[in-house]
């Protein structure tokens, strides 16, 4: 038998000669070959559903800390175009893919995956059964896991993997931040994006970006609503961003357990209510913990490009780009109030409640006033979103910027430009309508690429 028949009988083109392993701490242990740095990595394994956007979802700074298993089949066939990169380096922990394509074909691929991988010394796995892996981690939950080049002893993998840190405690966003402030304006864009931006827009408005390792194109989607941004430091004071007399102040995506990260949310306890305010994802969260609210860890976490999410002010549903393991949660907010909430006081734990009952309900939060749960997820019932009725501010979890993923969400950057104007409809907005706002496609653009 060839080898190559005995590997496709094998149902597996790779992972012959066991040079790479993956170990979980309850045991479960796949091995598979090498395909990015050689080395030991550890981190809490999770998986991303998206079919396409690996470089993005790779270069996310919100993956501090984290292994992730790509679930479409084969990774890396259009290469890498740093262009597309959400940061100037990945920051998470480890890789996990089923089939990493060493041939990538696209004109505006920089290099292969796998070179990309090993230049930022991200430890790699292929050949794994990854429906397997990711069938075990939806029943048994996320937990800690080994990456390993170097060892393949189960008992060793185990013991090392055991011994390691949890990720919940970590402060990671300290570890992705910037360490001094910065610009983003339409001239930081790459050009690939900068050409489809439409004309104009001014920057109407100074925005200040609290960094807690915020994606590149949540600030390009800043930019496009009109904002010129600074992005600050994770901890930065509430005072010294005050001084500087900023239009809105934005709060954005980042790794790791929220809970952890008192040094921002203790600073949005002092801004709320003082500036107009916009979070997302980690961001979402640091709002909610300023308003005293109790976190939890979701079972296997949120992250891919499709999941559906109810925006209870328009009923319509948007589908939408995830990533995250933490949540916030709504009844820990404040006492219901009735009139708003269609006569209701009960509190439900599944939100989903509320998308049947048609009602977008109202909590009195004893910090800040009212709060409207706005967002809902549609498969589990978590808190997507919330509005806050007393001070201007809204947040939602999950990521409007989407990279990859689709563009519904993104009139919540119009919405933001709203909110700084004053207007209290701000949310008011035909999504529809909204989705290609402040971008143009087409022959107008291509003949000015051409030209350039
Ligand atoms: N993308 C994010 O901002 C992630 C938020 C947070 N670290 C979580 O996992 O829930």
């Amino acid at each position: 038998m060839s080898d190559i028949t005995e590997q496709l009988l094998r149902g597996t083109s790779k992972g012959v000669g066991a040079k790479a392993a993956l170990a979980l701490e309850d045991g479960t242990v796949f091995f598979g070959a090498a395909c990015g740095a050689a080395g030991e990595a550890f981190g809490e394994i999770c998986f991303n559903t998206s079919l396409e956007g690996y470089l993005e979802v790779i270069s996310d700074p919100s993956y501090a800390g984290q292994i992730i298993t790509l679930t479409y089949p084969q990774i890396g066939n259009y290469g890498v175009n740093l262009e597309d990169a959400q940061s100037g380096k990945p920051a998470l922990r480890g890789l996990v893919v089923r089939d990493m394509c060493a041939t990538p074909s696209n004109w505006r691929s920089d290099m292969a995956l796998g070179e990309y991988l090993e230049r930022n010394g991200v430890v790699a796995i292929e050949g794994v059964d990854t429906r397997a892996l990711v069938r075990h981690v939806r029943d048994h939950g996320a937990q800690r896991a080994i990456v390993s080049t170097v060892d393949d002893d189960v008992d060793s993998l185990l013991a090392k993997v055991r011994a390691s840190a949890s990720i919940v405690g970590q402060n990671l966003a300290a570890t992705v931040s910037c360490e001094r402030p910065y610009a983003h304006t339409a001239h930081d864009m790459p050009d690939s994006v900068r050409f489809a931006l439409a004309e104009g827009p001014d920057a109407r408005f100074s925005v200040i970006a609290y960094d807690c390792g915020v994606k590149r194109s949540i600030l390009d989607g800043l930019v496009r609503a009109g904002c010129s941004v600074t992005c600050v430091p994770w901890d930065t004071p509430a005072e010294d961003v005050l001084a500087q007399h900023p239009d809105g102040v934005f709060l954005s995506n980042g790794p790791g357990d929220p809970d952890a990260v008192s040094g921002t949310y203790s600073q949005v306890g002092k801004l709320l209510g003082k500036v107009p305010m916009f979070g997302i994802c980690l961001g979402h969260q640091m709002m909610g913990k300023a308003a005293g609210a109790d976190i939890e860890k979701l079972k296997f976490g949120h992250r891919g490009g499709n999941h559906p999410v109810m925006n209870l002010l328009t009923r319509r549903v948007e589908i939408t780009a995830q990533n995250h393991g933490f949540g916030v949660l709504f009844p820990s907010m404040g006492e219901l109030v009735p009139d708003l909430s269609g006569g209701y006081t009960e509190h439900h734990d599944d939100l989903r409640f509320w998308v049947r009952a048609g009602i977008a309900p109202v909590v009195r939060n004893e910090r800040f006033g009212r709060i409207r749960l706005t967002h809902v997820n549609l498969n589990d019932g978590t808190v997507e979103g919330v509005a806050f009725l007393d001070v201007p501010a809204f947040c939602v979890q999950y990521h409007p910027e989407a990279a990859p993923g689709p563009t519904d969400a993104h009139y919540l950057f119009t919405a933001f430009a709203r909110l700084m104007e004053g207007r209290k409809d701000y949310l008011d907005i035909d999504i529809a309508a909204d989705r290609l706002a402040g971008w143009r496609f087409g022959a107008e653009a291509a003949k000015e690429l051409a030209n350039a």
